[in-house]
């Protein structure tokens, strides 16, 4: 069928792919080795499959939205290409390997690996291709070391977390129980429905008679951020700087300017599905999604395959794209999983002429985020004055904040750390006696322009320094002393290995938005062309970009006449209806 697809265009759709590792176990066979583990960053895929001319749907980018709309469409039936600049998958849940020792390079506290409800959307991405991978399962989410003496663990338990919460702030239980109460109801809604795209009239229509009280639940909030209804319950001011810190550590900005529906998943998620660690690092979510999408006839994923433009045909329609090296891909959808900076914005993939004004409004309401200063330590546990496993209290996450003015502004590695040592949970990450230790703390880019070689490589290590203080002082005696050897990332390094503009860690809110509804979902407005990952509904996180991801393999397949949708006519006047109106707020 891969041959079929080189010598036959227009494409012609396979019959709706069974992965081929699910028919070697239906039929008693062992199934072929998936993707084999990268010890080394090479590429993962030891015979590359040669460029298809021509396919449905070709991804720009490999990051989690990509991936999972890739299998989906590839369990569907469509022929997909996935084209990736870097030499591994995942973009933002990838890696890197040091002497043995192997550092996630950003995400590493993962939801959506739950095994109940809909919301599990990790585990689904990986089940559209018949996978599945082994994970950990964190008993803390994270815990809290905040000014004020605050110290506070988010168990996976919601009861031993509340608890702990209430114990320090007595006086506002009400609140807190209504606040976090309030979060429980947006994820309930959101966990019994099927989770596909809210640009598809049919689907919506469906899911609307389907669970009426849950949708118009979610219409009430979707709206609304996370500050407002903590405000409405709760007035101690140190509990909602407590809260503002809650949000800003996976969405970087405070409650206020947190969506509700955003809070509502990852503040219940983790007691329900719970934060698991998956086992042999983050990037086995994307190795397997890679080799189950490859697994699928006529869908291939391409690695040092980066994307210069993209093509149009004489209708202003997206019908393909541009490769560096100046091969080309035809097909009949384009789905960017660049940033849309990288896609819309000056030098991006779409020239200048093209550019919808819609973006223009994108522009106006979001901003890049800062990106991060990474530290990855190989620390010598012997060294450590402090007890490293999980029987003597140690937690995987930490985040670390010495005076509150400074959580959101402060720069130099005074401000916000995070903190993540997934050896706590998965010690085959590292040699035996050995911990890692990926520390890392909101940076922005200007701040690493134009330093001459010397400069830039005095500041990572001024960055080291700061950083380790702080922590051999709060959390780690003896820390300096127990590094065996370290390696700083800089804002610059994120723009360069992850792909994305500035570096940065995603869209985040200009001003005061109402809540999620401006949000993009995934088609723009040029013809054929869609957009996945955190530059879409809903915005930054693994898991919710597994949900762009699925959303908009969703609306493509409609749009390809692979799935059923409402009449032509009719589902492009309510969809642009949809948008009008969300265009408007
Ligand atoms: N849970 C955590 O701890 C954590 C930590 C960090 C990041 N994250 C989140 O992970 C999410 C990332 O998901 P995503 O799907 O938006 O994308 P992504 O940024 O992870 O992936 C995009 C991919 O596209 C590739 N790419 C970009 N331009 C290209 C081009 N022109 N040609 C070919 N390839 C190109 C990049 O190399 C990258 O691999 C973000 O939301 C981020 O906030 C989570
Ligand atoms: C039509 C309309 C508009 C409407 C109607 C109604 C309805 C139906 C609605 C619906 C809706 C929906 C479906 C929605 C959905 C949503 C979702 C899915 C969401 C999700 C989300 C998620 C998230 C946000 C997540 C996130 C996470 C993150 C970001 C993380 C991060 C982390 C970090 C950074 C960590 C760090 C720390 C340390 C290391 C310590």
């Amino acid at each position: 069928m891969r041959l079929a697809f080189q010598i036959s265009i227009p494409v012609t759709r396979a019959a709706p792919c069974v992965p081929r590792a699910a028919l070697d176990r239906k039929q008693g066979r062992r199934p072929r080795a998936s993707v084999a583990r990268a010890s080394n960053l090479t590429s993962s895929k030891k015979t590359p499959a040669p460029l298809p001319e021509a396919v449905d749907a070709v991804f720009i980018g490999s990051g989690m939205g990509a991936l999972t709309a890739a299998a989906d469409l590839a369990s569907k039936g469509a022929s997909v290409a996935v084209l990736e600049s870097y030499i591994i998958p995942g973009g933002s849940s990838g890696w890197f390997e040091r002497k043995g020792f192997r550092f996630d390079a950003g995400a590493s506290m993962i939801f959506g690996f739950g095994e109940r409800g809909t919301t599990n959307l990790l585990t689904r991405a990986l089940a559209t291709v018949g996978k599945r991978i082994a994970t950990v399962p964190d008993a803390v989410q994270v815990r809290y070391h905040l000014p004020d003496e605050l110290d506070i663990k988010v168990h996976r338990e919601y009861d031993e977390f509340l608890e702990g919460l209430i114990k320090r702030f007595p006086h506002e239980e009400k609140g807190i129980r209504k606040f976090y109460g309030a979060c429980w109801s947006v994820f309930n809604s959101l966990n019994c429905m099927p989770l596909r795209s809210l640009e598809e009239p049919n689907y919506l229509l469906q899911v609307f008679a389907a669970h009426p009280i849950a949708c118009l639940n979610l219409l009430r909030f979707i709206g609304r951020n996370a500050g407002d209804i903590a405000r409405d319950h709760i007035k101690d001011e140190t509990l909602l700087k407590f809260i503002d810190m809650e949000c800003y550590s996976w969405s970087v900005v405070p409650a206020d300017l947190t969506p509700m529906i955003n809070a509502g998943m990852v503040f219940s998620d983790r007691h329900y599905g719970g934060i698991n660690y998956p086992v042999g690092g983050v990037e086995r979510i994307s190795e397997e999604i890679v080799a189950g999408i490859e697994e699928c006839d006529g869908c291939s994923v391409h690695f040092r395959a980066k994307v210069k433009k993209i093509l149009f045909d004489g209708t202003g329609a997206a019908c393909g794209v541009k490769l560096v090296n100046g091969r080309t891909v035809s097909a009949k959808a384009v789905i960017s999983n660049a940033t849309r900076w990288d896609t819309f914005g000056e030098k991006g993939l779409v020239e200048a002429e093209r550019v919808p004004p819609s973006e223009e409004r994108f522009r106006e309401r979001y901003v890049k985020s800062p990106s991060f200063c990474s530290l990855h330590m190989a620390v010598r546990e012997k060294d450590l004055e402090v007890g490293m496993s999980e029987k003597e209290g140690m937690d995987c996450h930490h985040i670390m904040l010495d005076d509150w003015d400074e959580i959101e502004t402060a720069r130099d590695g005074k401000g916000t750390l995070f903190i993540s040592i997934p050896t706590v949970l998965d010690k085959s990450l590292a040699p035996p006696g050995m911990h890692i230790f990926h520390v890392f703390t909101p940076s922005w880019v200007d701040e690493w322009e134009g330093l001459s070689g010397e400069k830039y490589r005095a500041k990572k290590a001024a960055m080291l320094e700061t950083i380790v203080a702080r922590l051999e002082k709060k959390l780690f005696p003896g820390l300096q002393s127990a590094i065996e050897f370290s390696e700083v990332g800089s804002a610059r390094t994120h723009r360069k290995y992850l792909g994305r503009v500035d570096g940065s860690y995603g869209p985040v809110a200009k001003k005061k938005l109402r809540g999620l509804l401006s949000m993009p979902f995934n088609r723009t407005d040029v013809d054929g062309l869609y957009c996945v990952g955190d530059s879409t509904f809903p915005g930054q996180g693994l898991n919710a970009t597994a949900f762009s991801g699925f959303a908009c393999a969703h609306r493509v397949a409609a749009d390809l006449g692979i799935i059923g949708s409402l009449p032509g006519p009719i589902d492009r006047f309510l969809t642009d209806l949809l948008s009008r109106q969300r265009l408007k707020l």
